[in-house]
C-alpha cells in the first residue's frame, strides 16, 4: 500500500534536470483483460508484473465473489486465477466495480455466460452516471434482463446462446471489450454488429490480440507489459524539468499491446522529446512548441498533454475527446476549469480543448475529481520551478485517487527529485 499523503499534496519543483530511471507499473488495461482471460481459460494461469491497485483489487475481489480461486503475491507482483473454462461458480453475487470502467463492463458480460444467475451490481457515485446500456442493451438480445440501464442494477443472465448481436459503442470501446472476452465461451459462435462510430479503437486490438494469445495455447504463465498511460507522466516529465528519464518496462514496436505508447511519437515527431533506447529526453527550450493533435484512439494521455500547456510556446490543440466527458469525471470541462483557475486561456468545444499559454498563477489547488489523471498531469506540470528557488507554487487535492492505477506515483515522482539533486 502506499502511504499516507498530505491532502492537498503540494508539489516540490525540480531545481536540476531530471537524470533518473523510473520502472513502470502493470498495465491496467492488460491485467484486467488477463484476469478475466484466466478466470476463463481451462487451467490455472498466473500473472507475471500485474499490476496492484484499486481497479485491479475490484476485480479480484469481484471474481472471487462470483467463486474463482484468486491467489495474489504483491511483493512478487504476480496473480494465479485458477480458470474454470467458462464455468462461473456461483449463481448469485453482489459486485462493485468502484469507478473501475474495465471491471464495469468486462464482469457484466462475464457472469451472462452463467444460466440461471442473479448478480446485483453497484459503483461509485461516478459510475452510476457512466455508460453501460449499450452493453446491457446487447446482452439483453442473449437473454439477460436488467433493472436498470444504469450503475445499480441487479442482472438476471441467461448464458450466451451466440448468434448476432446489435451493439451501440460510440460511448466506450469497453461495451466491445466486454463482449470479445467472453465470445469464444458462447454456444455458438457470437457475432457483434456495431453501430455507429467506436471510440478508442486501440484497446479492442488490444482485446483481440489478447483473446488470441489466450486461444493459442494453454498458458500457464503470461508476462504484462508495463503501463504505457502511465509512462506518459514521465515522457512529459523532461519536458518540464529538462534533462532526461529512464522508463523501464515499456514495450514500444509492432509486439506492444497498447496503443497508448502513440503519445511517445506524438512527442517525438512534435520535437518535445528524443528516445534513446528507454531514455526519455528534452530537446530543450527552444523546441517547446505546443501540439495539435487528435486524441480519439489514446485519450487517457491527453490530460497529461493538456497539463503541461502553459509551458510550451504557442497553442496546444487536442480534439477527439468527447468520450472522455463520461469518464471518471467529465475530462473535457474539468482540465479547462483547472486549467483556467491557473491563469490559462482555454477555448473548449464539445470534442477539444485549446489551451493559449498565459502566466501561470501560483498559490493553487488542483481540483481532482476522483480522477487519478488530474492528480498525476498536474503532479508533472507542479515539478516546473516556477518561482525559481524550489518552492512549492501548487497543490493537489486528494493526491491519493491515483491509486486507482498508479498507488506509488507520488513516491516515485519524488524519488526523481532526490535522484535530480544528487
Ligand atoms: O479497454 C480499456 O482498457 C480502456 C479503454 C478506454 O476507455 P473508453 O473506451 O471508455 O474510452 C480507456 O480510456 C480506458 O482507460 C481503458
Ligand atoms: C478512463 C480510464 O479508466 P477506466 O478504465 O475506468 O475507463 C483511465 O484510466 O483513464
Amino acid at each position: 500500500m502506499a502511504k499516507l499523503l498530505p491532502d492537498p499534496l503540494p508539489i516540490l519543483p525540480f531545481t536540476a534536470p531530471a537524470p533518473g530511471s523510473v520502472t513502470l507499473p502493470g498495465s491496467k488495461s492488460i491485467t484486467n483483460r488477463a484476469l478475466i482471460l484466466a478466470a476463463l481459460a481451462e487451467q490455472p494461469v498466473t500473472l507475471r508484473g500485474a499490476l496492484f491497485s484499486r481497479d485491479t483489487r475490484i476485480m479480484v475481489a469481484a471474481l472471487r465473489a462470483l467463486g474463482f480461486r484468486v491467489e495474489t503475491d504483491e511483493a512478487e507482483l504476480t496473480t494465479t486465477v485458477w480458470g474454470l473454462g467458462g464455468e462461473i461458480p456461483n449463481a448469485e453475487a453482489t459486485i462493485d466495480v468502484g469507478n473501475a470502467g474495465t471491471a464495469a463492463r468486462f464482469l457484466t458480460a462475464l457472469v451472462c455466460l452463467r444460466k440461471g444467475g442473479v448478480y446485483h451490481f453497484d459503483g461509485d457515485a461516478a459510475m452510476r452516471a457512466r455508460p453501460i446500456a449499450g452493453l446491457l442493451d446487447a446482452l439483453a438480445q442473449q437473454g439477460a434482463s436488467a433493472d436498470s440501464q444504469t450503475f445499480p442494477f441487479t442482472l438476471r443472465t441467461n448464458g450466451l446462446p451466440g448468434g448476432t448481436v446489435t451493439l451501440n459503442a460510440s460511448a466506450s470501446s469497453q461495451l466491445v471489450s466486454a463482449l470479445l472476452l467472453v465470445a469464444p465461451r458462447a454456444t455458438t459462435p457470437l457475432r457483434v454488429e456495431l453501430l455507429g462510430e467506436t471510440v478508442s479503437k486501440p484497446f479492442i486490438t488490444m482485446t483481440e490480440r489478447m483473446v488470441a494469445q489466450f486461444a493459442a495455447q494453454a498458458l500457464s504463465d503470461y508476462a504484462i507489459e508495463g503501463d504505457a498511460t502511465a509512462a506518459s507522466y514521465f515522457a512529459a516529465l523532461p519536458i518540464v524539468t529538462g534533462g532526461r528519464v529512464q522508463i523501464n518496462g515499456l514495450t514500444l514496436g509492432p509486439a506492444a499491446l497498447q496503443g497508448d505508447t502513440a503519445f511517445f511519437s506524438l512527442l517525438e515527431e512534435g520535437k518535445l522529446i528524443t528516445r534513446v533506447g528507454e531514455w526519455v529526453e528534452s530537446l530543450g527550450k527552444s523546441h517547446k512548441r505546443g501540439l495539435s493533435a487528435d486524441f480519439n484512439a489514446f485519450s487517457d494521455t491527453f490530460l497529461t498533454l493538456a497539463a503541461i500547456a502553459p509551458l510550451l510556446d504557442g497553442p496546444t490543440k487536442i480534439t477527439g475527446i468527447a468520450h472522455t466527458r463520461h469518464q471518471e469525471t467529465d475530462r473535457v470541462a474539468g482540465m479547462a476549469r483547472e486549467l483556467r483557475k491557473l491563469g490559462q486561456a482555454v477555448i473548449e468545444t464539445e470534442d477539444s480543448l485549446e489551451i493559449h499559454p498565459r502566466t501561470l498563477v501560483p498559490g493553487q489547488v488542483i481540483e481532482t475529481y476522483h480522477d487519478h489523471r488530474f492528480a498525476m498531469s498536474f503532479g508533472v506540470l507542479g515539478c516546473h520551478d516556477l518561482h525559481g528557488n524550489g518552492q512549492p507554487w501548487l497543490s493537489i487535492k486528494d493526491p491519493g485517487c491515483c491509486g486507482k492505477t498508479f498507488p506509488h506515483f507520488f513516491d516515485v515522482l519524488e524519488k526523481l527529485r532526490r535522484a535530480s539533486l544528487a
